[in-house]
């Protein structure tokens, strides 16, 4: 089953919207990681089995592994550990990749074959051919931004480009000419709604990828109104913070569930 169908069975299956993001910061862990050389893989571990039952998708963030030395292949294990626990939800790499498309090809391998993630976060800037190694791989997923969460998301996302928006022109431009697997989604931040609902009223139902619900200050129900399908879905609703740290204590495990269980349940009210 390709990412798209396999998103949408999730998203019936486990009545969610929620993606549990994973950007393990060393920083931030409970004291009982502190000399756990293994600990990025032992903490996603744990924080993934709590609330894995409360999410239609995880998403780990590779920066926050490869920052690390041996982070790489604590990200590997990882993603195979919820590929064999959890083989009914998807895990999009957050990867951010874009390159000329011998480059690309690389980075395709290392998302989908390395690590064996069903979908990964892209950026469209370089556009269709640096796009074209992804798109092949047409059983799995490729999220492209379109209007970022991040405040600087104006400085060009925004710029006029004969009369619409750069972000309604890779909205429309990916929905109509680079989707002809049915592969693609698009990233969109719950921080700028207006910007959601026109996207939404462009691309169909495709899926989209929200991140900055919580520490970010998106609104949970701004983002269900203005970006959900009609038939109440077409959203990951990311939280990656919010849930990983909800307490530093020995509960951390049973905190992240209760964190993401009640986001979940905020998500479903206002669908
Ligand atoms: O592609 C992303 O996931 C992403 C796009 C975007 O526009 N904004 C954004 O915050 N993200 C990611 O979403 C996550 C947000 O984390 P929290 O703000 O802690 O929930 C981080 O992993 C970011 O890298």
């Amino acid at each position: 089953m390709g990412f798209i169908d396999k998103l949408r069975a999730r998203w019936q299956q486990a009545d969610s919207l929620l993606c549990v993001g994973l950007d393990p910061d060393p920083a931030k862990f409970p004291d009982r990681f502190v000399d756990d050389d293994d600990a990025l893989f032992n903490f996603c571990r744990d924080i993934s089995d709590a609330t894995a039952e409360y999410a239609c998708a995880f998403k780990p963030q590779i920066a926050y592994f490869a920052a690390h030395n041996g982070g790489e292949a604590q990200l590997q294990r990882l993603i195979a550990h919820l590929n064999a626990e959890y083989p009914d939800i998807p895990v999009i790499l957050d990867a951010k990749r874009g390159d000329i498309g011998s480059t690309a090809q690389q980075y395709a391998c290392e998302a989908f074959e390395r690590f064996g993630a069903d979908a990964v976060t892209l950026n469209p800037y370089m556009g269709r051919d640096s796009a074209d190694p992804f798109l092949q791989y047409n059983d799995r997923g490729c999220i492209f931004l379109c209007h970022t969460s991040n405040p600087g998301a104006r400085d060009f996302q925004e710029l006029d480009v004969g009369g619409e928006p750069l972000y309604l022109r890779i909205a429309r431009t990916i929905a109509r000419d680079w989707n002809t697997d049915g592969n693609c989604a698009l990233v969109v931040g719950a921080t700028y709604p207006q910007e959601l609902r026109a996207i939404r009223a462009v691309v169909g139902d495709m899926p989209l990828l929200i991140p900055g619900v919580g520490a970010q200050g998106g609104d949970v129900q701004a983002v269900v109104e203005n970006g959900a399908t009609a038939d109440g879905t077409g959203l990951m609703i990311n939280a990656s913070r919010g849930i990983l740290y909800a307490s530093r204590d020995a509960d951390y495990a049973e905190a992240a569930a209760r964190a993401a269980r009640t986001l979940r349940d905020t998500i479903n009210r206002w669908r």
